[in-house]
């Protein structure tokens, strides 16, 4: 006979990303009061070869210790360090753990961003059981999605955190877009859709260079947020395990759409654990209409 007791595989994966979800809440004030006095870049790079500053580190073994912790979590990967850290058996955790980081000088808007696989790493999209992103702006807010909902937190200084908005969807009457990458590095069919997106009179430029604050205004107004393919950098900047799987999960289970240019950001491969990829998301009108701004391209 069963073990009634036993919690079952889906019950057992979903009590590990609440728990997850609840570390990552409690542990943003902490990251938030560790920023002060950690703007320096230290030496080195990120296996992306990006500079890090201290935040960043500081962020990365905030979580790793945190997060590797946990019950039912097997495995702690970070855009900070090049593998995955085995912490012990269960569930995969993929940790963004500063977005945005150049905008500590600035004191602009940041993110953490945490996306959770069934499965090895690298992972791919219909591996993951649960993706959330914290937003450091004027108030911390959280973005948790889960078996296709997605609810809104707000996340008080002591780690306390209640819900402001259950059952997120995105806006159906979009109002925001924000497209990242140089512009003379674009390419012409993403240049011309984004010549289109401009001319709309319903549309406003909110580019933050941080994707998490970038998207949570789509997902607040409706629009559409790009880090597109470059003629520099044909995969642009985002990495799929840590930024692309995540905010694509989310913003499709708020009922928006999410592209890599052809095809579900989820349904994106790539066998690096650091691989890159270009990030369309927000309403499926926008996705629909660059994918078909960048078949023309394929087909010229
Ligand atoms: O500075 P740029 O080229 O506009 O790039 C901004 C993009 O790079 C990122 O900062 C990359 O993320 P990290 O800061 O985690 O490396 C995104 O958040 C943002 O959308
Ligand atoms: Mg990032
Ligand atoms: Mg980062």
């Amino acid at each position: 006979m069963p073990d009634r007791s036993a919690p079952s595989d889906a019950e057992s994966i979903s009590a590990t990303v609440d728990a997850v979800f609840d570390v990552v809440a409690q542990s943003a004030p902490d990251v938030r009061e560790g920023l002060p006095g950690r703007r320096a870049t230290i030496e080195g790079e990120n296996p992306s070869g990006e500079t890090q500053k201290q935040a960043d580190v500081y962020a990365d073994e905030l979580f790793e210790s945190r997060l590797g912790a946990l019950d039912g979590v097997g495995t702690y990967a970070s855009e900070e360090q090049p593998e995955p850290i085995d912490v012990g058996s269960g569930l995969s955790v993929c940790v963004d753990p500063l977005d945005g980081s150049s905008n500590l000088e600035p004191n602009a808007a940041m993110g953490t961003i945490v996306a959770i696989y069934d499965g090895d790493l690298p992972a791919t999209g219909d591996q993951l059981v649960g993706a959330a992103y914290v937003l450091y702006g004027a108030t911390t807010t959280m973005m948790a999605a889960q078996e296709s909902r997605v609810t809104e937190y707000v996340i008080h200084p002591d780690g306390q955190y209640q819900v402001i908005q259950e059952e997120v969807t995105i806006p159906e009457d979009p109002s925001v877009y924000g497209f990242g990458g140089r512009v003379p590095n674009w390419v012409d069919e993403f240049a011309d859709f984004a010549a289109g997106v401009e001319s709309d009179p319903s549309m406003k430029l909110r580019y933050g260079g941080a994707m998490i604050g970038d998207v949570n205004q789509v997902l607040t107004y409706g629009g559409i947020f790009a880090y597109p393919t470059l003629e520099t950098a044909a995969e642009g900047k985002l990495r799929v395990q840590f930024e692309g799987y995540p905010v694509g999960y989310i913003v499709e289970s708020a009922g928006g759409a999410s592209s890599d240019g052809s095809q579900s950001l989820l349904d994106v491969e790539k066998d690096d654990l650091h691989a890159r990829t270009p990030v369309y998301v927000g309403n499926r009108e926008f996705v629909d209409d660059v994918e078909a701004a960048l078949a023309d391209r394929e087909q010229a």
